[in-house]
């Protein structure tokens, strides 16, 4: 055994003599980490999250959340003279005048856009391999907080500049609180300190963007880091994995080095993009005023689809009493702006619980699913997806039809087709999709994979030769495990049905079940090929 130098030992032992953390340390170090490359999204989501706490608290050094009036006279000669608010003043100064300002400025907003792109990519695999069933269902809704939270940030973040596009964000944001029926008024005037834009909107919003809402996401991130290593990571299905092992490296030294090189990559990424390729040049769309819009103005990709569905919605509008002086319930603004985004959420908060209701399952799982052995849930999550995709397109429609050269009413009258067929045709292919993949699975195991050696036989019929599969691509397909479900409502010769099932609601409720469980392609029933050579396995 090697001993360690003096000016290591001796430090590490005046600490565990007051602090006792030895053997917290030795248990933890040796804890395994399972691998898969999708694991690292996670990660991604993380180190970028650190990266926008760093450069975020650079910015606050210059950045003046003030919406006092100023004339600008810094070094950017086309708004020499022009009047605009501290906040934007402040702003150019960061990008014109603070060394590496505008490198920090850009790493920022790249990093809020990785940032928010790894989450949801990182959602979606928890999704797709169902790892948010038992015991991780709270880390699950602890997860959707923090989405939610995320979205609040970038937008309260992308309002704080006070540039032209800021503002219109910020208009559409009033717009949308306005619409809320009976308090939509009060809550603007609140939110606004009086009328619209009023002069507290800035430092309220910077508040909320570099304290509170910063505040809860470190919060949400430990205890969600704290419930991942207490109930272990999920691993994918493989040779030696079981629902009681874990199989993969240990923190110290493997996991560690890899994790901190893939922090670095990360770093370097959003450093290499901050130099090379510009990000909100907010000098090119001048200070923000209430009168005024650009057009092809975007806002940051995770705010698309809310823009998309805004588009998407007629002009519908209840005049109550058939008066607008009564009050008007501007339907046009209330359901796109909050219809997607409750949809969204309430779906993904009900998943879990509505999959365990149907399928009666209540045992732990610690082997991840691949995405094709739960049809009914990949299917569901693609038309998800698609709904969310065909809104974030939308919120770009003016570009679309500007680039392919089509009506603009065009692009809206066939999104709003789209968005109900485009979710159901995505649910349908993505089921025919696993399935066959199943379907392939199947003839993994029964007749073994493609050698790449083509054989004629006596009759003259040319045939390539299959070998049986690797043991690691064996125990990977074996890992399949049939999605559970409920037994018939009620079995052969059975007079009684199960008292679940003795509601209409029970009833229904098997149904589900049985379909979601449903078609299965088994692994062994594989046989029409039964007949083709398998050359034997090379050890
Ligand atoms: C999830 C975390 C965060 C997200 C998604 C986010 C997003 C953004 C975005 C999109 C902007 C506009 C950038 C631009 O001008 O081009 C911004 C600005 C800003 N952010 Fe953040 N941010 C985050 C965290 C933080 C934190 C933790 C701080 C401070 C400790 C911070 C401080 C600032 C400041 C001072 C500005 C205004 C300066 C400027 O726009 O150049 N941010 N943020
Ligand atoms: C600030 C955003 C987030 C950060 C920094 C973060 C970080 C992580 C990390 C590092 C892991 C372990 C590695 C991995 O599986 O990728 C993990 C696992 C997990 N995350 Fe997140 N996450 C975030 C958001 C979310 C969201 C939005 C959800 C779902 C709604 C979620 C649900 C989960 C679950 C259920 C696990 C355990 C997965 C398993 O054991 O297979 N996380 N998270």
């Amino acid at each position: 055994m090697t001993t360690l130098p003096k000016f290591i030992t001796g430090p590490s032992n005046f600490l565990d003599e007051r602090l006792g953390g030895a053997n917290f340390l030795k248990r933890n170090l040796r804890k395994i980490f399972p691998d898969h490359w999708t694991f690292l999204l996670g990660e991604i989501a993380l180190y970028s999250f650190i990266i926008l706490l760093l450069t975020g608290t650079f910015l606050t050094f210059w950045y003046e959340p003030s919406m006092d009036d100023v004339i600008y006279n810094g070094p950017y000669a086309p708004l020499r003279g022009v009047e605009m608010s501290a906040a934007y003043a402040s702003t150019l100064e960061i990008s014109f005048e603070v060394r590496g300002g505008l490198l920090m400025r850009q790493m920022h907003h790249w990093a809020a856009l990785l940032f928010v792109a790894s989450l949801v990519i990182h959602m979606l695999r928890v999704f797709f391999t169902g790892a948010y069933r038992k015991p991780r269902e709270i880390n699950w809704l602890i997860g959707i907080g923090l989405f939610t939270l995320s979205l609040f940030e970038g937008l309260s973040g992308y309002s704080l500049p006070d540039d032209l596009l800021s503002g219109a964000g910020l208009r559409i944001t009033q717009g949308v609180i306005q619409s809320i029926p009976l308090v939509g008024t009060y809550l603007s005037f609140f939110l606004f300190g009086g009328e619209y834009p009023g002069v507290v909107i800035i430092a309220r919003f910077f508040t909320m963007h570099i304290l509170l809402i910063p505040g809860l996401l470190v919060a949400l991130i430990t205890a969600h880091l704290i419930l991942m290593w207490v109930q272990k990571h999920t691993q994918m299905p493989g040779k030696g994995r079981t629902n009681m092992n874990v199989v993969g490296a240990p923190l110290m030294p493997a996991f560690m080095a890899k994790s901190g090189a893939y922090m670095l990559f990360t770093l370097a990424v959003l450093a290499g993009l901050a130099t090379f390729a510009q990000i909100n040049p907010i000098w090119l769309f001048g200070p923000y005023t209430p009168a005024d819009i650009s057009a092809g103005s975007q806002p940051d990709w995770y705010m698309g689809f809310l823009e998309g569905s805004l588009r998407l919605m007629p002009a519908w509008e209840i005049n109550m009493f058939g008066t607008a002086n009564a009050g008007t319930l501007p339907l046009s603004v209330l359901i796109p702006a909050l219809l997607p985004l409750g949809l969204i959420i309430t779906g993904l908060v009900l998943y879990p619980f509505l999959e365990r209701w149907i399928t009666g399952d209540r045992s732990e799982h610690h082997i991840a699913d691949r995405p094709r052995n739960n049809p009914h849930r990949t299917a569901i999550g693609m038309a998800g997806v698609t709904f969310y995709g065909l809104l974030w397109l939308l919120g770009a429609n003016d570009e679309i039809a500007t680039f392919f050269h089509i009506s603009l009413n065009w692009t809206t009258y066939i999104g709003r087709v789209l968005i109900f067929v485009g979710p159901a045709l995505a649910y349908f292919i993505s089921y025919r999709i696993c399935l066959g993949l199943q379907r392939s699975d199947a003839s993994v195991i029964g007749h073994g994979v493609e050698s790449g050696v083509i054989k004629r036989l006596p009759h003259g019929e040319y045939i390539e030769v299959h070998s049986p599969p690797s043991e690691d691509i064996e125990a990977h397909v074996r890992g399949k495990r049939p999605v559970p479900m409920l037994p018939a409502a009620r079995g052969a010769g059975e007079r009684v049905p199960p008292r679940y099932a003795r509601t209409l609601l029970g009833r229904l409720r098997v149904k589900m079940s049985r379909a979601y469980g449903g078609e299965e392609i088994p692994l062994d029933g594989h046989r029409e090929h039964e007949e083709r050579p398998v050359a034997k396995r090379e050890q």
